[in-house]
């Protein structure tokens, strides 16, 4: 394995070795904080375009398998672990953490200091940074790094370019992907919906010809100022049918109904990130990845009421609007990878729709 470097925009420098693709790639440095589901955080599309560094030290010992990928092509610009296992033992697994990585022509960086990198970026927030070969100019490679620009419209990469129809004998949902994690649809599946899943840019008019029970908002990466076509959409379906937000979608939903959206200093990603219920106290275990928030304060001028918030930072973790049926959360009730705690929450969907339709439809 050679010698690589991690070089971030601040100048700092961690020298490691390589595992995965041998190739050089530039994205934002934030860190997960899960014990185990590195294939499941690899595949999830929302981490497209940013390094993930896994705070757990030891990655790769029970390899990969064929069953837990969140996406097929997965998204990320690198993975940064302390240990790398090479041989990994587990009687799922079909392959290493390396040979995947190397297959898909992703970077990967072993054996430096994730504490020394974790809190760097605690202190600092999320910094860019660019997985190396050890004997570049570094001073070259932060002037870069200062000068480039936050990824943007990382949505237009990862969302499906056609609707498909995935078939189901209950009711139908609408499945807007703007960077689906795969746990979701499974979450419909096991309640008989029939999914269609669309592009981000599918319009409301198209969803409501869709014959749509529910509409569910999808997570996905980036800044959610960035897809202002789904902000709209959002605007003309909301009232006609139930709507549930996850993450991105959340965040979109936010916005629809007039709040604002900001980023956080270094964000939430892991598997046991504690979140309240305000309405009964009841706390969820929840997984959770993401970098923006909903504006807190920005909520009281709004139709949107605070239901659940991060016990960690009190930052918003969920909303639901006073007069139309639709909610959402920050965090994943899919979890994959992280607890079930949440996973009620597709039938907190389920029952919004079943209400609804026994709601008479027109006037
Ligand atoms: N997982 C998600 O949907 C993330 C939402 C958004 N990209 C964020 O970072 O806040």
């Amino acid at each position: 394995m050679s010698e690589k470097i991690l070089v971030l925009e601040n100048g700092e420098v961690f020298k490691g070795y390589g595992f995965g693709a041998d190739v050089q790639m530039s994205g934002e440095v934030v860190f997960n904080t899960g014990m185990t589901g590195y294939q499941e955080i690899l595949s999830d599309p929302s981490y497209c375009g940013q390094i993930v560094t896994l705070t757990y030290p030891l990655i790769g010992n029970y390899g990969i398998n064929r069953d837990d990928f969140e996406s097929i092509t997965p998204a990320i610009h690198g993975l940064i672990v302390k240990e790398i296992e090479l041989e990994p033992s587990h009687w799922r697994s079909e392959e290493s953490l390396h040979t995947l990585l190397e297959a898909k022509g992703i970077p990967g960086l072993a054996g430096i200091d994730t504490r020394k990198l974790t809190r760097l970026i605690r202190e600092h927030g999320t910094l860019k940074g660019r997985i190396c070969a050890s004997d570049v100019d570094v001073a070259a490679v932060v002037e870069m790094l200062k000068a480039s620009e936050w990824m943007k419209n990382q949505v237009e990469l990862v969302s499906t370019k056609d609707p498909y129809h995935v078939p189901g004998k209950g009711k139908r949902v609408v499945l807007v992907d703007f960077g689906m994690k795969h746990g979701i649809l499974h979450g419909l599946i096991e309640r008989q919906c029939d999914v269609i899943v669309v592009p981000y840019k599918t319009t409301a008019e198209e969803i409501i010809r869709l014959g749509a029970d529910g509409v569910l908002l999808s997570n996905g990466p980036g800044n959610p100022e960035d897809v202002p076509e789904a902000i709209e959409m959002i605007k003309g379906i909301l009232g006609k049918v139930p709507i549930f937000g996850i993450c991105l979608g959340h965040q979109l939903l936010a916005l629809a109904c007039g709040a604002t959206t900001s980023r956080l200093r270094f964000g939430h990603r892991g598997s046991n990130h504690p979140v309240r219920e305000l309405a009964t106290g009841k706390i969820d275990i929840t997984a959770q990845n993401h970098g923006y928030t909903v504006d807190a304060e920005s909520l009281e001028a709004t139709e949107l009421e605070l239901t659940h918030v991060a016990v960690n930072d009190g930052t918003v973790e969920g909303v639901q609007h006073k007069v139309y049926p639709a909610f959402s959360v920050q965090y994943h009730p899919e979890a994959s990878p992280g607890p079930d705690d949440a996973n009620h929450l597709f039938d907190s969907f389920m029952k919004l729709i079943n209400e609804n339709k026994k709601q008479p439809q027109h006037v």
